[in-house]
This record gives C-alpha cells, sequence and structure tokens, in this order.
C-alpha cells in the first residue's frame, strides 16, 4: 500500500523554481530515499511532504491527508527531522525530550527512546555540549517522540565522522524494524545504497529515476572488473570460456576480467576448479554516482 503519494509537485521561491515536476510513492515499511546534488529541490520536496511548506501545484497525500490543508492530523501521521532543526544550546536532552512529548496526546515513551538512540548517557546534558553524531541520534529521537508512521530524515549524516554515520545507518534500520516507514534525504550515494529500498534521482526540481539501488545501477551499466593474482599460472582460455566473461587482461602478476552478470562467482569457481586461489581479490562495479551521471549527466558531488 502507498502511504505517501506525491504527484507533480511544484514550489517555486519568487521567480526561482525550486522544485519543477515531482511524482513519487512510498509504500508502508519502505525507507525510499531522495538522492540528488545540493540544490535539486530534495529539502523543499520533504517540506512540502511535511506540510512546512505550501506547494505551488501537485498533490500530495500521506495516510490519506493532504499536508497543505490538515496539520493537525499530519502531526499525528509524520514526524520530521529537517536540516535547519535547532535547539536552545542549554536545553537538557531530557528536557527537549519531555518538550516534545508534551505536544503530543499519545507520545511515545521517551526515556525509551533515548536508548533506542544510544543516548540515556547523556540525558543530563546540555545540547550545546553533544557531539555532531549525538545531536543527530536526538533530532531523530524528537521526529519519532509523536509514534509517528512516517519519519522525514533529512541529511542525516552530513558533517559526521564514518563511525558516527554507521551508528546513524544502523539507527534508521532500528526504526524501520519498529515498523516506521522512512522518508530519507541524502546526497551521498553509500548513504542511498546502504539504506534504501527505493530511490527517486532528483536533479533540477524533476524526478530522473525511480528504481531501486542496485535496478538503478543495472539499467546504466552492468560492466563490472574482477582482478587477482593467481596462486598459480592460469590459463586464460578458461575464463575466457565462461557466458560471463568478455575480456582478460594482465596487469603485471595481476589478472583484470572484465565481463556482466555474476562475474566475480563464476571466474572463483572456475579458478577453483584448477585449484587456483584469486589471492587480493578486487571486484569494481558501477555504483548510484556512475547511475546518476549516465542518467543526468551530472556528477553526485561534482
Ligand atoms: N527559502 C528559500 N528561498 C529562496 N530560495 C530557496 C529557498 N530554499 C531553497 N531555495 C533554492 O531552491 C533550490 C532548491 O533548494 P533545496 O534546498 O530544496 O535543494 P536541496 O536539493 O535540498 O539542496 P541541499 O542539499 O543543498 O539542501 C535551490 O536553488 C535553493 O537555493
Amino acid at each position: 500500500m502507498d502511504l505517501i503519494e506525491v504527484t507533480n509537485l511544484r514550489k517555486s521561491y519568487k521567480d526561482h523554481v525550486a522544485v519543477e515536476d515531482v511524482s513519487f510513492s512510498v509504500e508502508e515499511g519502505e525507507i525510499f530515499g531522495i538522492l540528488g546534488p545540493n540544490g535539486a529541490g530534495k529539502t523543499t520536496t520533504v517540506e512540502c511532504v511535511s506540510g512546512l511548506r505550501r506547494r505551488d501545484g501537485g498533490q500530495i497525500s500521506v495516510a490519506g491527508v493532504d499536508p497543505g490543508r490538515d496539520r493537525d492530523r499530519l502531526r499525528r501521521i509524520l514526524g520530521a527531522q529537517l536540516q535547519s532543526s535547532q535547539l536552545p544550546d542549554r536545553i537538557k536532552v531530557w528536557e527537549a525530550m519531555d518538550l516534545y512529548a508534551s505536544f503530543y496526546p499519545d507520545p511515545a515513551d521517551w526515556p525509551e527512546l533515548l536508548d533506542l538512540v544510544g543516548l540515556t548517557a547523556k540525558r543530563n546534558a546540555m545540547f550545546a555540549k553533544l557531539s555532531g553524531g549525538q545531536r543527530q541520534r536526538l533530532s531523530v529521537a524528537l521526529a519519532l517522540v509523536g509514534r509517528p508512521r512516517v519519519a522525514v530524515l533529512d541529511e542525516l549524516t552530513t558533517g559526521l565522522d564514518p563511525q558516527a554515520r554507521r551508528d546513524v545507518w544502523e539507527l534508521v534500520e532500528r526504526i524501520r524494524a519498529d515498523g516506521v516507514t522512512v522518508l530519507l534525504v541524502t546526497h551521498f550515494m553509500e548513504e542511498a545504497e546502504r539504506l534504501c529500498d527505493r530511490v527517486a534521482l532528483i536533479d533540477g526540481g524533476r524526478v530522473a529515476a525511480v528504481d531501486t539501488p542496485a535496478g538503478l545501477v543495472a539499467a546504466v551499466d552492468d560492466e563490472q572488473e574482477v582482478s587477482f593474482r593467481p596462486s598459480s599460472p592460469v590459463d586464460e582460455a578458461i575464463l575466457l570460456a565462461l557466458p560471463e566473461v568478455r575480456a582478460v587482461e594482465r596487469s603485471g602478476a595481476r589478472l583484470v576480467v572484465r565481463g556482466s552478470g555474476n562475474l566475480a562467482p563464476a571466474v572463483t569457481l572456475a579458478l577453483a576448479e584448477h585449484q587456483i586461489v584469486p589471492t587480493d581479490l578486487r571486484i569494481e562495479q558501477a555504483n548510484l554516482d556512475d547511475a546518476f551521471l549516465a542518467i543526468t549527466g551530472k556528477k553526485l558531488i561534482p
């Protein structure tokens, strides 16, 4: 069932068109990503979905509610963690949770939420004293305090170090495991690949493509490259006989095999049949960055 439906969304700021024509739908239980470069219109789109901006045209439905018409009902369905959300420096973690909980008739048990985001030990800390990752995790907890069916998370991991980023990714997966549908804005292809069931690629205020991360990549280019150092000499003919293999080249002590489909398993299996071990095996295949470039002609991060 589609929980969110966006159809021909349009939004301008004075004479600047930020969102020209955006349509997508999100199924209940999905992590749906909106991926695109800076200025593509991602934030404007989710702010319209979250009822924080008035659209100029098109339709939006979140569980049957129009965010432009009925913000009170929307608040009970959708929780938003948005780029701009800032708290006063001196507010304590527990005070922020308690305050947000007071906005809802039937809030979540906020100490439990603090536990979920790993901030129980920081409950008495002031907002200003939290690290970037802790602030992000707090903002996610605040978005969940109203027990929403949909969580909107915008540029959640921008500015975080790799470990903090992975912690936040795990948190998003836990939220989904609890049954919350997640609409996630990002300009990191790695984040979209790791987390999202489906992704809308947005460029210049328009949707360039919607598919699973694997589907987007496969539609662009199935070319893969496997390279390794063989434990003993390889007769190239045994590799060239595989339907997955297109070419075999030597590069010093390494063999470079190009092809498509299940290339890596096919190559390693054929080598094993000849008692050859591929050491220092490297696999390169197209990713969402390549897909974005092929579809829009632009790089995701210039
Ligand atoms: N409040 C505003 N007033 C005027 N122009 C705006 C406003 N907010 C955004 N814009 C412009 O609208 C376009 C789309 O912005 P938006 O923030 O939606 O993009 P984005 O894809 O989320 O980018 P980013 O990742 O940089 O936030 C940009 O050109 C931006 O400069």
